[in-house]
């Protein structure tokens, strides 16, 4: 369980948000929406822990030290002199080490997690020469070979089509399944109305907790089926 307490973010001693109370539980899927400028990124790269609160407390349990962030598309260096496999491979550093080679185990994991994304024909391609949907394709392989219990994604789907943003919902849903956490910023409602159990919107004066109905409603009918 991830707790905020009074917690206002921002740049320099000032808040851009107000104070923030509540949970993430453990195990949520949290769609993080509000309008440009809320907040959104600097709450997400403070819980990534890029940033420092402002005030108030950000109270982490020790499991999800293992947190992967995936960054606006606008943050990412498309000038990264490597290939698409070592650029995922570098997902796999907390296991490596910096400076350690990667092993068979690890090798396995990158590519299956380039396959996953139909992205294995690029492996030795390089981040200059993909367009943005392939490129975030390649980012959320690195995010899945973190195997990270604290997933934060900052505007995954911005400039994706909808047949890859379908792939890599279900990427996200097997995340959620295995019982990470998952808080993902998001501006289509329609979205998070159909995916995002839970949702906290960061407005000017004020944030607010809610849980959708329509992923609620479809859990309970899952379950009055059995399934
Ligand atoms: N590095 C920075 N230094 C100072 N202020 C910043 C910095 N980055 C962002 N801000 C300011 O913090 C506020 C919140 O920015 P943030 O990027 O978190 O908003 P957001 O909700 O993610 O917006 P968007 O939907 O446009 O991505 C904005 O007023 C922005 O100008």
């Amino acid at each position: 369980m991830i707790t905020f307490n009074q917690l206002t973010v921002g740049y320099q001693g000032r808040a851009v948000t107000p104070a923030l109370d509540g949970t993430l539980l453990t195990g949520s899927m949290t769609a993080l929406v509000g309008a440009n400028g809320s907040g959104k990124s600097t709450l997400l790269k403070t819980l990534a822990g890029l940033l420092r609160p402002v005030s108030g407390a950000l109270i982490l349990p020790r499991s999800s030290v293992n947190i992967a962030w995936l960054p606006q598309q606008s943050e990412i260096d498309r000038t990264f002199p490597l290939s698409l496999f070592d650029m995922v491979a570098m997902g796999c550093w907390k296991k490596s080490g910096w400076f350690g080679g990667i092993d068979k185990a690890m090798r396995r994991s990158v590519m299956s997690a380039l396959d996953k994304v139909d992205m294995l024909d690029f492996a030795s391609a390089r981040p200059g020469t993909l367009s943005g949907g392939q490129l975030q394709r390649v980012l959320f392989a690195r995010l899945l070979v973190q195997e990270a219990s604290l997933l934060l994604l900052d505007e995954p789907f911005a400039g994706v089509d909808s047949q890859t943003t379908q792939l890599l919902l279900t990427l996200l849903k097997e995340r959620h399944d295995v019982g990470c956490t998952l808080v993902v910023v998001l501006h289509d409602m329609a979205t998070v109305e159909n995916y995002f159990p839970q949702r906290l919107r960061l407005q000017a004066h004020r944030a607010e907790w809610s849980v959708s109905d329509s992923v609620l409603s479809r859990q309970h009918s899952l379950r009055s089926l059995g399934a």
